[in-house]
C-alpha cells in the first residue's frame, strides 16, 4: 500500500500533469517529479560521480544540488522539495543524492514515510583511502581555522581510534538503514569499481532501477591527467549533463574538488588505520554478502 504522503504527492503531480496536457498538448507531459531513488551515502566515496554518471542515462534526471530535504530542510515541506527537481517526462526517474541521509535513523524513517518503495543507492570506498580524501577535504575547507595541518597531525587532533572507526564503519549505518527498508531496495557499489569501469556500475544501477541498458563505454573517456573517467564531450548524451554544475563542460570531467591529490601515508600510520578498520570492513562484507577488492584488506 502506498503511504499517504507519497500518494498525496503523486496525486498533486498527476493533477498538475493532467492540467498541463489539457492546455498544452505539446508539453510532452513534462513536470517536476519527486525522486523514486536516492543516493544516500557515503561522504567522499564518489557520490557526485555516481550521480553525474547515472544522470547521463536518458531515463534519469537529477538535481545538481544537494537538497538536504530529509535532513535539515525537512520543515520546508514536500512542495518545496518538488519545486527543486528538474523537469522530467513520465518515463524518467528522478534521483537525488545526499551522502548524509544514511547517517541518521531519523532521516531514513522520513524517507520511508515519504515512500516505502524508495530505491536506495549506496557507494562505499576503501576506508584507508577514504580517510585521505577526508583529510584533504577538511584541510582545504577549514584551512582558515585549522591552518596547514599535516596528515599525521590531523589524526593527532582527534581521538585517533574513534576517528578511524567513525569513517570506516559503513556497516553500522547500512544495518541501521536495513532496519527501515528491505535489503532488496538497496544497491551497494564501490568507488573503486566506479573508477575502474563506470559502465559496470551503471549496468547494475540500470537493472536495479528497472531501466533499459542505455549507457555504453563510448559515453566515457579515461582522462590520463586526472586519472579518472570523464564524459566523452562528443557523445550525444553529453548534452544532457551540460547544466550539471559539477561537470566541467570543456573537459567532461567532474570539477577539481572531486578528485584531489592525496597525501602519502607514513607506513606505521597506514598499518594502524588498516588494523583498526579491518573488523569494520569484514563486518560490511558479511552484512552485504559481497566483497570489494580493497588494497590492504586481504579479507
Ligand atoms: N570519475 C570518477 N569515478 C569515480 N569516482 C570519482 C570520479 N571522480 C571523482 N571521484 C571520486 O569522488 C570522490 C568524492 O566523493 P563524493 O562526491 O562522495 O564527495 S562528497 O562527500 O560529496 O564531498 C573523490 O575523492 P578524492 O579523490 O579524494 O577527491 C574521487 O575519488
Amino acid at each position: 500500500m502506498t503511504t499517504s504522503i507519497y500518494r498525496d504527492a503523486l496525486s498533486i503531480e498527476n493533477g498538475n500533469m493532467h492540467q498541463r496536457t489539457k492546455t498544452d498538448p505539446l508539453h510532452l507531459h513534462k513536470a517536476r517529479r519527486l525522486p523514486k531513488a536516492l543516493i544516500i551515502g557515503f561522504n567522499k566515496c564518489g557520490t557526485a560521480a555516481l550521480r553525474s554518471f547515472l544522470s547521463i542515462h536518458p531515463d534519469i534526471v537529477s538535481p545538481t544540488l544537494e537538497l538536504y530535504y530529509f535532513s535539515h530542510n525537512y520543515s520546508r515541506g514536500l512542495e518545496w522539495y518538488k519545486s527543486q527537481m528538474p523537469m522530467s517526462t513520465p518515463r524518467q526517474i528522478t534521483i537525488e543524492k545526499n551522502p548524509g541521509y544514511i547517517k541518521e535513523l531519523e532521516y531514513m524513517n522520513r524517507i520511508y514515510k515519504f515512500n516505502p518503495y524508495m530505491k536506495l543507492l549506496v557507494i562505499v570506498r576503501n576506508p584507508a583511502v577514504r580517510i585521505q580524501s577526508q583529510y584533504v577535504h577538511n584541510v582545504l575547507k577549514y584551512l582558515h581555522t585549522t591552518g596547514n595541518v599535516s596528515f599525521s597531525e590531523w589524526f593527532d587532533r582527534y581521538p585517533f581510534k574513534k576517528h578511524v572507526i567513525h569513517w570506516s564503519d559503513y556497516a553500522s549505518k547500512i544495518r541501521q538503514a536495513f532496519s527501515v527498508f528491505p535489503e532488496r531496495q538497496f544497491l551497494i557499489v564501490s568507488n573503486e569499481d566506479l573508477q575502474r569501469d563506470p559502465v559496470f556500475v551503471i549496468r547494475q544501477a540500470e537493472r536495479f532501477l528497472d531501466l533499459k541498458p542505455a549507457v555504453t563505454n563510448d559515453v566515457f573517456v579515461f582522462n590520463e591527467k586526472r586519472g579518472v573517467h570523464c564524459f566523452n564531450t562528443s557523445h550525444p548524451f553529453f548534452l544532457s549533463v551540460l547544466d550539471n554544475a559539477q561537470v566541467n563542460t570543456l573537459t567532461g570531467c567532474l570539477v577539481e574538488s572531486k578528485g584531489r591529490k592525496h597525501p602519502s601515508y607514513d607506513p606505521q600510520l597506514l598499518q594502524q588505520v588498516v588494523n583498526i578498520s579491518l573488523p569494520y570492513v569484514e563486518d560490511l562484507f558479511r552484512l552485504i554478502h559481497k566483497k570489494f577488492d580493497w588494497k590492504y584488506y586481504n579479507t
